[in-house]
């Protein structure tokens, strides 16, 4: 049984649309560009990064969107909305989802509850960042709005897996009664298919869509294998 919610008017796909400082599409309306796209070509939702692009998204499209703010602390592997700094400029911002790392990694799995409950203050939503199953039921316990798969293979002890991580999609729709968001190296539809067929009740795609630097690469390595 699918567990929907009602952020989103329907089952379907989410854009990532993120380009860090280092990424050659960062900046000016690149993103919002991204997103209009993704709208026109059907998606339901948006997931980006920082407040100029959610502030940006927001603008150029009526779509919900996932805000995240990717920031890294020294000595810190939590880089996926680490603070409630984060959190407050993101509700801020206007995202109606607020996505965090909800991974159990110093301590975090302690520290989030108050940072929910900021989201939940202001009426929004919480996407919990995880790797495993057990984050995910951590996850639940907490008062997470939508548990995603994003962290699988991002974390020491999670599978490192080259496509979506459907085991941890089974187990997850199986056993919770949050909304499942498949993310993660979904490079094709027929991975998102997967996805859905794996149990996930929405299905986000970044990196094969927004990043033509990685897409690009693909193919360079396909061609260069065959020519040798
Ligand atoms: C691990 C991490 O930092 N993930 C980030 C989370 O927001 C993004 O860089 C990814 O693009 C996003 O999760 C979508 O995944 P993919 O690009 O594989 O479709």
């Amino acid at each position: 049984m699918a567990n929907l919610s009602p952020i989103f008017r329907r089952r379907g796909l989410i854009v990532s649309a993120q380009a860090l400082e280092d990424e050659p599409l960062h900046g000016g309306d690149t993103m919002a560009k991204m997103a209009q796209a993704a709208k026109a070509a059907g998606a339901i939702g948006i997931r980006t990064n920082g407040v100029y692009d959610i502030r940006a998204i927001k603008a150029a499209v009526d779509l919900p969107v996932i805000g995240l703010i990717k920031r890294v602390i020294p000595g810190s592997d939590i880089f996926i909305t680490p603070t409630a700094e984060e959190v407050s400029a993101i509700l801020d911002a206007g995202a109606e989802i607020v996505a965090m790392d909800v991974t159990n990694r110093e301590g975090r799995l302690d520290a989030v509850a108050e940072l929910f409950a900021l989201v939940h203050e202001q009426g929004a939503a919480v996407m919990a960042d995880v790797s495993t199953y057990e984050e995910g039921a951590a996850a639940a316990k907490l008062g997470a709005d939508f548990v995603g798969t994003t962290l699988s293979g991002y974390t020491s002890y999670s599978e490192q897996l080259e496509g979506p991580d459907l085991n941890l999609l089974r187990r997850l729709s199986g056993e919770l009664n949050i909304p499942v968001i498949a993310e993660g190296r979904i490079w094709t539809p027929e991975d998102a298919v997967a996805a859905l067929d794996a149990g996930a009740d929405y299905v986000v795609v970044g990196s094969a869509i927004t990043r033509p630097q990685l897409i690009t690469a693909r193919y360079v390595k396909a061609i260069r294998q065959k020519l040798g």
